[in-house]
């Protein structure tokens, strides 16, 4: 068997996110967050699920690290609710939350596994929804003053921040499809909303540096790779489109300076202007120290004149495997996104801070086979080992997710984890995945 032999330095770690695993949602002063607020309304989430329990990881926390040792994490990256700290969203500090995670950060190091922190994970204060939420742009100052609190009392022991997760979610399924928290359609507030994530993410890199903290600072976007279905104009516009609004809409502002032109300008004639203050582009782009990939699958592109989104459709094609996500599994596309990352927009170091599959998966008299999750890992780390034969820095790779959870809109019917979780009982169990994974981190490699 060949293996592939990954360099001596690459970082294998798992992710989760706060309201996805933790739990404990009204417990300790923790305040209430949109997705709280979400969750409880009902029809929202599949089967009205929520995240009041879900993992209960508030309360597991040292078991579930145990797991992580036991799976040989080199880093696990996590994200912090921000009404845990601040309850209210500004203000006073809830004081159990913030030593909740001081603990876990101190428990991580004890057992050798790196914490790695995204400050936004979706969270967001209630109390500030109230306000205008990510619309306002007040909140921006209030996200500043949270990580502030954050970087005071964690900067010396975390090494890796994370501003935001897939800030094109947050605007786009949350504020114009409606789909995730806080549940608004209106297209014309979520260009704004994207904006202000964007200057959030700018003052806290700002802030960052001003306290001359030692660790590393970026952002982690959801990225996919495009492709037009065929070479006639109109299915290579509509990709061309696709790209724009789905990986250049953060990539340009945060790598370039500037919004992708073609999409800006469709937007200022269909909504007019959103509120772009003097100095925010400069603010936006300001160098970070790694770019974070959330890497799921490809969008193969073509040109529909009864597309309701500027003529875009996305093919799905019959011969391909799909998740139970029903996202096309497309391994090859990993490798198409990292080189043009790292040819058109940085050479920064790059980390996959997210790929994984969700299966049905089943658990059998205590086990549960998941080679389909294993072969789509397999492929996919085969696709990262390429880019870096080809010279692109990619530094470290996180599994989605370390156990199953809150799947958003689907609640807990969609397993992603190398752990299976069983909700009734809240027994965990190493799934085939994770006991192949530990193999590939003990080696540093993969065998083909
Ligand atoms: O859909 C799978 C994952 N995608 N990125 C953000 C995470 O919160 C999701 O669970």
């Amino acid at each position: 068997m060949t293996k592939l032999q990954f360099p001596l330095d690459f970082v294998w770690g798992s992710a989760t996110s706060s309201y996805q695993i933790e739990g404990a949602y009204d417990e300790d002063g923790k305040g209430e967050s949109i997705w709280d607020i979400f969750s409880h309304t009902l029809g929202k989430i599949n089967n009205n699920d929520t995240g009041d329990v879900a993992c209960d990881h508030y309360h597991r926390y040292k078991e579930d690290i145990e797991l992580m040792k036991e799976i040989g994490l080199d880093s696990y990256r996590f994200s912090i609710s921000w009404p845990r700290i601040l309850p209210n969203g500004k203000g006073e500090i809830n004081q159990k939350g913030l030593n909740f995670y001081k603990e876990l950060v101190d428990q991580l190091l004890e057992a050798g596994i790196e914490p790695v922190i995204t400050l936004y994970h979706w969270d967001l204060p209630q109390a500030l929804q109230e306000e205008g939420g990510w619309a306002n742009r007040d909140t921006i100052k209030y996200f500043v003053k949270y990580a502030e609190v954050l970087f005071d009392e964690l900067g010396a022991k975390v090494s890796q921040w994370i501003t935001h997760n897939e800030p094109w979610v947050v605007s786009f399924l949350g504020y114009a499809e409606g789909e995730h928290a806080p549940g608004i359609k209106d297209r014309k507030q979520a260009l704004q909303v994207a904006h202000n994530l964007l200057v959030s993410h700018g003052l806290v890199v700002k802030k960052f540096r001003e306290l001359d903290l030692t660790g590393d600072i970026g952002i982690t976007l959801n990225l996919t790779s495009v492709y037009s279905y065929s070479e006639t104009d109109k299915d290579q516009e509509a990709a061309q489109l696709m790209e724009e609004y789905i990986n250049g809409w953060f990539l340009d502002p945060v790598f370039k300076g500037s919004y992708p032109k073609k999409l800006a300008q469709i937007y200022e004639n269909q909504f007019g202007k959103i509120d772009i203050q003097a100095g925010d582009m400069d603010l936006i782009s300001q160098e970070i120290d790694f770019l974070g990939i959330n890497y799921y699958s490809r969008a193969l592109i073509n040109y529909n004149p009864n597309s309701k989104f500027y003529g875009i459709e996305s093919i799905k094609p019959a011969e391909s495997d799909y998740t139970a996500m029903n996202w096309e599994i497309y391994p090859d596309g990993l490798y198409d996104l990292l080189t043009k990352l790292n040819q058109e927009y940085t050479n920064k170091p790059l980390y996959i801070t997210e790929n994984g599959a969700a299966f049905d998966d089943q658990i059998i008299a205590g086990q549960v086979n998941d080679q389909r999750r294993i072969n789509y890992l397999k492929e996919h780390f085969k696709s990262v080992y390429r880019a870096i034969q080809d010279g692109v820095p990619v530094r470290g790779y996180y599994v989605w997710s370390l156990m199953d959870n809150f799947e958003w809109a689907y609640g807990y019917s969609k397993r992603f984890g190398l752990i299976y979780v069983d909700y009734n009982t809240q027994k965990r169990t190493l799934k085939d995945s994770a006991y192949w994974y530990q193999q590939v981190i003990e080696e540093n490699s993969i065998g083909i």
